[in-house]
């Protein structure tokens, strides 16, 4: 149906020559070279394995060929992406054809295996595609990874094997050309992982370059690969074709015993089981390499004719995808981020419940104390409770939630699936609402039983500080959160919030502090939140509280009085509401950098 306007899998082979990654091993440690100027050459229709003991370096090369570490401070050496006609392609055209899928799979639990695909489909696909063709071609590759029998389950239903599975899916909707996956079998079964190699493979042959890291595989999965990579302290001790192994080593007089794993031998040998052979196959690997590849190219020759009569298939399942602009990918990812909150009531009800219980609470607690003269202190204190409760809770669920977000964003940003400003703003306009309604709740249940002026002016007013509050305090916790982990992050967050309330002029009055400490009041927002609590309640030009007889004397008949207790200013109500956004969007414009700066770091 799509096939004669769809491109094949642009078909690219990677080179590496020299290639050195050194890191300083501490604050001022001595230098420490972690890939010491390795080569290779990585072809495409092929799956490649990266092997090689714990602490080999394998984990660092993938990421430097990814693009995951791109340091120039301590990376060296010539990588080239280079396509059929043998020209290099550039950094950004093999960022588009390239994915990686790590080791945890890291997929949002609450949606089922066809509605994320439909969300990658939708982010990654033109819109000139219809829906249907989506559907079919998400069938197609479903199909192809043996998953269309979990179409409907949930991701967080899925097992080991199909997650990972589901993990390729995903990126394979863009027809990526070349795959990276980190430990693609680590957690599975042999059965399982066998299935999953066996599934790389089939991608391979459809002109994929599928490079992973692997540990240690079992013999049938060691030849189900193409190409083996091992990789000994960042050198490389082999490179070749896997069925070639053993006789590559017979050569040099190691002799694979009958019946023993050679991938496993091969690891026996780097780590000096049967004696230091280190130097020898770092030498001998390089003088002898053109010979191997030149076996290796006529082992792909029997694969060029497989492909031949894969060929049918390879462009079904092709597909041309255009970039989608960024400002539908945002409706897209606000428009996805309403299943969850249909499924997990706790995210949306449960809230609604729990403000409208603390609203009942909180007014029950200053039952009425707005009507009472006297009582014009203790209604102060509600508005210090009702500021600490949209703060602190705000605040500690942004620093917590973002460790969740990060690992699902790192990979969606690497994988092209949006950018980041495109995200962030969805961010905003999904979560947020949601907050400023539970705000609202708690907001009008405490304000009626707390008995606040019944003037729809001033409730509003009210409101917009407390949703103020509430929006500023989540940036700040996400801000807290991109800088520091969550168990840093709830301490400095809880220390941040007692330094905000002792300058908020509710607890300890402006007039009492310390001169030098009062000026430090005017960088903390929660001062310019009771501020604005105070004149929604008693300013512009509230009446004074009725006369009874039954009334001593009080001196806050006049609700004025309450401004020149506490030191504020009356009738300056949107100049606190200015600052308020002012806060809120300066924490929202460092924290998207703060954001940035921790997904470039690995
Ligand atoms: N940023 C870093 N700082 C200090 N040492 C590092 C850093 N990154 C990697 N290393 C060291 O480099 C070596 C290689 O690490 P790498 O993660 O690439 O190994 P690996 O072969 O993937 O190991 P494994 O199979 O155990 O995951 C290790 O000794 C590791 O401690």
């Amino acid at each position: 149906m799509y096939g004669k306007s769809m491109s094949m899998s642009k078909s690219i082979d990677i080179e590496f020559s020299n290639v050195v990654y050194e890191i300083q091993d501490g604050f001022r440690g001595p230098k420490k070279q972690i890939l010491k100027g390795i080569n290779g050459y990585f072809k495409s229709g092929e799956m490649t394995a990266i092997m090689g003991p714990s602490g080999a370096g394998k984990s660092t090369l993938l990421n430097i060929l990814t693009g995951f570490i791109r340091d120039k401070n301590h990376l060296r050496g010539k990588i080239n992406y280079i396509n059929k006609e043998r020209n290099k392609i550039t950094w950004n055209e093999y960022k588009r054809y390239s994915c990686y899928i790590l080791q945890e799979d890291h997929l949002p639990s609450l949606y089922t295996v066809n509605e994320i695909m439909t969300i990658s489909a939708n982010l990654k696909m033109d819109n000139d595609i219809d829906q249907n063709a989506k559907r079919i071609i998400i069938d197609e590759i479903l199909d192809t990874l043996d998953l269309m029998k979990n179409k409907y389950t949930r991701t967080n239903e899925l097992s080991g094997g199909e997650k990972k599975r589901l993990s390729v899916a995903l990126e394979l909707v863009e027809n990526p050309s070349i795959i990276f996956l980190d430990e693609p079998i680590t957690g599975l079964d042999a059965h399982f992982s066998l299935q999953c190699v066996k599934m790389l493979r089939k991608l391979a042959r459809k002109d994929r370059t599928i490079i992973c890291t692997i540990h240690q595989p079992s013999a049938t999965i060691y030849e189900t690969f193409d190409h083996v990579y091992l990789l000994a302290k960042g050198r490389c001790m082999y490179e070749g074709a896997p069925k070639n192994t053993v006789e590559y080593f017979a050569n040099l007089d190691l002799h694979c015993p009958k019946y023993h794993n050679p991938a496993d031998y091969m690891i026996e040998i780097v780590n000096k089981e049967y004696g230091d052979f280190d130097d020898l196959l770092v030498e001998v690997i390089e003088d002898t390499k053109a010979v191997w590849q030149f076996k290796d190219k006529l082992s792909m020759i029997e694969y060029k004719d497989t492909r031949k009569i894969d060929y049918n298939e390879e462009e079904k399942t092709s597909v041309m995808v255009k970039t989608l602009s960024e400002y539908k990918k945002f409706w897209i990812l606000v428009k996805s981020s309403l299943i969850p909150l249909q499924r997990d009531w706790t995210l949306f009800y449960m809230k609604i419940f729990i403000h409208f219980l603390v609203g009942t609470f909180f007014g029950l607690f200053f039952l009425n104390v707005g009507v009472d003269c006297q009582e014009s202190f203790t209604n102060v204190k509600y508005f210090v409770v009702i500021f600490l409760f949209f703060s602190y809770t705000n605040m500690i669920t942004a620093i917590l939630k973002i460790p969740l977000e990060l690992a699902i964003l790192r990979k969606e940003l690497f994988n092209n699936w949006y950018q980041l400003k495109t995200y962030y703003f969805s961010l905003l306009i999904i979560d947020l609402p949601i907050k400023i309604f539970c705000t609202l709740v708690t907001c009008s249940i405490s304000y009626l039983l707390s008995g606040q002026p019944l003037q729809l002016n001033r409730f509003l007013m009210f409101f917009g500080i407390s949703a103020m509050t509430t929006s500023i305090a989540d940036s700040f916790g996400f801000l807290i959160g991109t800088l520091v982990n969550p168990v840093n992050g709830t301490f400095i967050g809880s220390v941040i919030m007692c330094i905000l309330l002792l300058f908020e002029g509710g607890i300890i009055l402006f007039n009492d502090m310390p001169k030098y400490l009062y000026y430090f009041s005017y960088l903390s927002y929660s001062r310019y939140a009771l501020e604005g609590f105070v004149q929604s309640i008693y300013g512009y030009n509230r009446e004074k509280f009725p006369y009874s007889d039954d009334l001593t004397y009080c001196v806050f008949l006049n609700p004025k009085i309450i401004f020149k207790e506490l030191e504020i200013d009356d009738g300056k109500y949107s100049h606190n509401l200015l600052i308020l956004i002012v806060f809120f969007v300066f924490y929202r414009i460092v924290s998207y950098f703060t954001l940035k700066r921790n997904l470039s770091s690995t």
